[in-house]
């Protein structure tokens, strides 16, 4: 119970098992002593390349353990929360509930297909909330009828589809994957028949939704249906068009309602205008215009963001958000409320790690401990004022009971949709402060994370909350390439906020905790990583070539400390991702993963930072692909790594993969080959260990070029390639 009686809406509780952790964190910090002693006392003084191996391999390892202790301050005081959605329900009837805007966004009806992106608006519109109360906006960069057309579909599918969730108390309520997963209900034949009735609207939208996607174009019969195709006799390509704005649905018509007589909630379609001219800044840009067309239709105080693959799968989530937001004593200082981000198509062992689960389990749970979670662009609901930009205060208190925002009608919904058009125009922001100072920022890949910080640094809290129910599920890639490139945009755009002025130890000094700035850099500084581990998969192979040894003699006392420090901290990690409900397996992908990154994602996300410092690069925004062909998802399923085409990326993890085995073969051969095995063993026991578990990780990679056939193997011309500079980084290393 809070100060005087008052019974709060959430309450917040730490972690368990927090001293365990610290003293695990603390021995792992005596073993960095010892090793940093070692690499200090044992420095060869003979020998140039000996010497600046060594050097080289302390800085890394200087480094790994700068990055051990930003994950130990990460995890060094998780909080964890939970909501009292019925205490909400005593207090606030549904009159009093405040209004919430739903943003979805979308950028490419081929990349992201429109079947895809209306079963997360329904599911949106799903929410079990005063659907008078609710307004879903889909922002379409792509600007496409076919995306129009299927929302269209959507709409006069809700009519049933809503009423239906009620009824039955769906939780799912994407249609898609309720109908794949779900048994129509066998004890009442009426509700059997209606069941089977609303499956089988939703199978023959699906299929003239996906007829029409892959046309490729709307028919002109269907384009008579609704006048708002009109629009598209104007658009010469989508990035050469005029606004185009549709209320779909008008909330605030007495006619809008569902089969059974209830409101429906307001849906509008935007295709903000797009010039070649002019930079349309990515989902930033999207975002801002959303924010100006929502404040003249509905103008909630409330808005929840979802990527267009992040379907609702918990409908109470509009209210849990907002029990951290209405409770009296807390909630006037809380900025954003961030849920997880959880994945659909999932595999077993989760081959790519894109599952991201200690990330979503632990580490945003240890940003709230230390200040608040940063805003991971999707399944975060944000009050409209810190999203345009507004300053914490402590007199900021809204009474909300007071704000009856029954929607007057003032204009039609035609003269709002003209009205509207205008702040969604090219123009509109020209000499304002809209991308600097209103609205979330441009010129970052990662616009999420900088307006959480932005947010932050003007005082306001945030708060992370992890339901029992997921409450989003999304789709993660699934190739190896995209998986790649989309940790290259994340790193990348990462380091560029770390480099700019909104680095939270310049841009949040005066809000931020220094827990929370210190927490930060577990991302920003991801790209970095890229030196140390370059450096620590090739130079001690590369030793091993040449015979020299940059590691402790085996029988001396030094390697414990070595190895207490890694097989400790791989016991934690494992720990860790088993609790977090993953498998063994999954957690060896995830170190194979994590390898490939640094060696690839990042160390690009690296060069183009130095790029864009001296200006020669530009910011870019590679659309993370959504769908794949019939073999490729095949192989995904049966986690099979899909490499298929060609790609620098590609030919860099080729070369690091066979330099690392043919020193590895080649000190097995000197093992096998000497009489005194024993001393090569002494000598070179560690960077052997080492070498052994980079080409143990690699193995897909070997097995990619050479054992497999079918379409998603190693394509020859990297073969080629990587063999060629195989060759060169040999030559160079055994001369
Ligand atoms: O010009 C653009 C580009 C993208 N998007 C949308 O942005 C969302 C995220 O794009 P996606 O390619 O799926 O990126 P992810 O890497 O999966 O997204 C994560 O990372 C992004 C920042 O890099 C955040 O914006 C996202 O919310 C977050 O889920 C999607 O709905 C896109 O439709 C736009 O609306 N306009
Ligand atoms: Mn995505």
């Amino acid at each position: 119970m809070g100060s005087n009686g008052y019974l709060p809406l959430f309450a917040t509780r730490p972690a368990r098992g927090l001293v365990l952790f610290r003293s695990y964190a603390s021995s792992i910090f005596i073993g960095i002593c010892f090793i940093c002693f070692y690499r200090v006392s044992y420095c060869p003084v003979e020998g140039k390349i000996e010497r600046w191996a060594w050097i080289g391999m302390f800085l890394a390892e200087l480094w790994f353990s700068f990055y051990f202790f930003i994950t130990a301050v990460v995890r060094w005081n998780p909080v964890y929360r939970n909501t009292f959605k019925d205490r909400l329900s005593s207090r606030y009837d549904e009159e009093g509930l405040p209004g919430v805007d739903i943003f979805v966004c979308t950028a490419d009806p081929r990349i992201e297909p429109p079947i895809m992106v209306i079963n997360t608006v329904l599911s949106v519109m799903g929410y079990d909330y005063p659907t008078e109360k609710l307004s879903v906006y889909l922002s379409d960069d792509g600007g496409s009828d076919l995306t129009f057309y299927a929302l269209l579909e959507a709409t006069r599918f809700s009519l049933i589809w809503l009423p239906f969730c009620r009824k039955l108390k769906v939780d799912t309520r994407s249609p898609e994957v309720y109908f794949s997963s779900a048994v129509e209900p066998a004890d009442d034949s009426v509700m059997a028949e209606e069941w089977l009735s609303v499956k089988k609207s939703y199978e023959d939208l699906k299929m003239r939704i996906e007829t029409i996607t892959e046309q490729g174009r709307t028919p002109v019969g269907i384009s008579e249906l609704h006048e708002g195709f009109r629009d598209w006799d104007f658009v010469s390509s989508r990035h050469d068009h005029q606004a185009i704005l549709q209320i779909l649905i008008d909330g605030r018509d007495p006619k809008a309602m569902d089969v059974e007589g209830k409101p429906l909630p307001t849906l509008v379609y935007l295709a903000r205008e797009k010039r070649p001219q002019h930079h349309h800044n990515f989902k930033a840009g999207a975002l801002n215009a959303l924010i100006r067309v929502s404040s003249s239709i509905s103008n909630a105080p409330f808005i929840l963001n979802v990527d267009c693959d992040m379907y609702s799968n918990n409908s109470e989530a509009i209210k849990d958000a907002l029990c951290f937001f209405l409770d009296e004593e807390k909630g006037h200082e809380i900025g954003y409320v961030q849920y997880p981000q959880s994945f659909g198509n999932l595999t077993k062992n989760d081959i790519y790690g894109s599952s991201l689960r200690v990330v979503m389990e632990v580490e945003l749970a240890g940003f709230d401990g230390n200040g608040g979670p940063c805003y991971i662009g999707t399944g975060c609901v944000h009050r409209r004022e810190t999203l345009c930009g507004m300053k914490y205060s402590k007199e900021f208190k809204v009474e909300w009971r007071a704000m009856k925002n029954v929607r007057e009608i003032k204009e039609s919904a035609s003269v709002l949709e003209e009205n509207c058009k205008a702040l969604a125009s090219c123009t509109y922001e020209e000499n304002t402060q809209w991308g600097k100072e209103i609205g979330l920022k441009y010129g970052c890949p990662v616009e999420d994370i900088l307006a959480g910080i932005s947010i932050q640094s003007r005082g306001w809290r945030s708060v992370y909350f992890l339901p029992e129910r997921k409450p989003f599920l999304g789709v993660v890639p699934t190739t190896l390439l995209q998986s790649l490139v989309q940790h290259k945009r994340w790193s990348d755009g990462d380091l560029q906020i770390f480099l700019s002025k909104h680095c939270p130890f310049v841009y949040g000094r005066e809000w931020m905790p220094l827990m929370l700035r210190l927490s930060y850099c577990i991302y920003l500084l991801w790209a970095v990583n890229c030196l140390a581990s370059l450096y620590y998969v090739t130079v001690p192979s590369f030793c091993l070539l040449k015979g020299i040894s940059l590691f402790p003699k085996i029988s001396s006392s030094w390697p414990l400390p070595f190895l207490y420090v890694i097989t400790v901290n791989c016991a934690y990690g494992l720990v860790e991702f088993v609790w977090c409900g993953g498998t063994v397996r999954g957690w060896l992908n995830e170190q194979r993963m994590w390898m490939f990154r640094r060696t690839t994602s990042y160390l690009f996300a690296f060069i183009d930072n130095i790029l864009k410092l001296c200006g020669v690069s530009k910011t870019a925004f590679v659309i993370t692909g959504k769908v794949a062909d019939d073999h490729v998802y095949q192989r995904y399923e049966q986690e099979i790594m899909e490499f298929g085409t060609t790609s620098p990326m590609f030919t860099i993890l080729a070369t690091l993969a066979l330099f690392n085995l043919f020193s590895f073969i080649g000190v097995i051969k000197k093992v096998a080959l000497d009489e005194v095995l024993t001393k090569v063993i002494d000598l070179f026991g560690l960077q052997i260990l080492l070498c052994f578990l980079l080409v143990f990780l690699n193995l897909p990679i070997y097995q990619g070029l050479f054992f497999r056939n079918d379409n998603g193997k190693m394509p020859p011309s990297v073969t080629y390639q990587s063999l060629t500079f195989f060759v060169l980084a040999c030559t160079i290393a055994m001369y």
